[in-house]
């Protein structure tokens, strides 16, 4: 599978996402700020909204669905890259030296859904009896859980020049970056293929980048949000890296403000078509400041790039990138329910060929401005997937689609 992707809205053929599992269920009235939660789902329903927009999504294109947990399962068959995630999921609990033990103990199955949904110290207790977890209370986590691993969107990002692996920048999501890089880098259906842009060698703390501010404008240009989540020396880094690769020529830097509902660049705009974007009203005047990168030369193997500060808005960008540019508001610009729909992702829809979407039912006003226009839109239910506050693009990772 050629791991480049030159559109947003290209017939969808490969995609990987992950059911939401047991990770949810450790979510509380107490850790959903920190993890990133609004509320507290109830798992059977998400994993029925979940299964529904999967089967979705095979109905309609016929696209490979890979999923989360099997990949997993697949690559942690190798010991050694076992032993580093197991070791680094116990960092944080201070536990590493747990490590040999819980491998000697959980079959691979079990690592992997250790690894997802974290696990506490009774749990492991009844496993290896006479644990010493020292100063841990029996309901602590010996390994924090990943909730958020559903929004598969945000640890990689798939670009027209390559792979950019995400250094996420919340502490509850940290470790999902490095579980999507060990599957990309050591699985034999993907290993050969991936022509990695980001982190940079020999960076041991990159900064932080998600792979929801990286949305491709055309074959030759990347937007890129400088956002809550991604820092403007991981898009420099980026930059150079893709500007190198060649493909791409241009590179955006859209500054959002810095705000829960603005977190990604895709959470303010997605591209529906090669000349239709879907946006949320606001953002086009809130988002008033780009700077574009540029190729300026390479010599003796050194890359040298440049950046000019664009005082202009993102639809500048927009107009200047996509021919005939034809623009959608959420709600169809009615202010009210764009506020609403922009809560629970509004423009966060999911491409899966031109001009057809996978969208939340609650957002209605904006499907129905999307029909409309003459856009398919297949709804999917929304009641608990969207308590993480993300959308149907934030929880898919296309990996192949039709060649725009
Ligand atoms: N691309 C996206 O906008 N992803 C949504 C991520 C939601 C998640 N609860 C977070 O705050 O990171």
């Amino acid at each position: 599978m050629n791991l480049r992707l030159n559109s947003e809205f290209g017939t969808l053929k490969a995609v990987l996402m992950h059911r939401p599992g047991k990770e949810i269920d450790r979510l509380t009235p107490y850790n959903k700020e920190y993890l990133l939660f609004e509320d507290v789902p109830y798992l059977d329903a998400m994993q029925k909204e979940h299964d529904f927009f999967t089967d979705l999504i095979k109905q309609t294109t016929g696209a490979q669905v890979f999923r989360l947990h099997e990949l997993m399962i697949q690559v942690l068959s190798d010991e050694k890259l076992l032993f580093q995630l197991m070791r680094q999921a116990l960092t944080k609990s201070g536990m590493t030296h747990l490590t040999e033990h819980i491998m000697g103990r959980l079959s691979t199955a079990e690592c992997a859904t250790a690894l997802t949904a974290g696990v506490k110290v009774h749990e492991l207790k009844r496993k290896i009896p006479n644990l010493s977890t020292g100063e841990l209370m029996d309901y602590a986590f010996v390994i924090p859980p990943s909730p958020n691993l559903y929004f598969q969107r945000d640890p990689m990002a798939v670009t027209p020049g390559g792979i950019i692996f995400s250094s996420m920048k919340m502490d509850g999501r940290q470790r999902e970056a490095d579980l999507l890089r060990s599957i990309f880098e050591n699985h034999p259906d993907f290993k050969e293929n991936v022509n990695k842009l980001y982190p940079v060698n020999g960076h041991d703390n990159p900064p932080s980048i998600e792979g929801g501010d990286v949305i491709v404008l055309s074959k030759k240009a990347v937007a890129i949000g400088n956002s809550e989540r991604t820092d403007e020396k991981a898009i420099y880094h980026v930059a150079k890296a893709l500007l190198a690769e060649g493909t791409v020529e241009r590179v955006y830097e859209v500054h959002l403000p810095q705000k829960r509902n603005y977190m990604h660049l895709d959470t303010v705009f997605t591209i529906l078509d090669e000349n239709l974007v879907l946006t949320y009203p606001d953002a086009l005047n809130a988002v008033l400041q780009t700077s574009l990168y540029t190729l300026k030369e390479i010599k003796d193997d050194k890359v040298h790039i440049k950046r000019e500060v664009l005082n202009v808005s993102l639809l500048t960008v927009l107009e200047k990138e996509i021919p005939y540019l034809e623009i959608l508001h959420t709600a169809d610009g009615n202010p009210d329910y764009a506020m609403r729909e922009q809560w629970f992702d509004g423009a966060n829809v999911f491409a899966i060929g031109p001009r057809r979407v996978i969208s939340y039912n609650r957002n209605k006003h904006t499907n129905r401005a999307l029909r409309n226009l003459g856009v398919e839109v297949l709804e999917i239910p929304s009641s608990e997937l969207s308590r993480g506050l993300g959308g149907p693009r934030c929880m898919t990772m296309p990996l192949s689609r039709a060649k725009i």
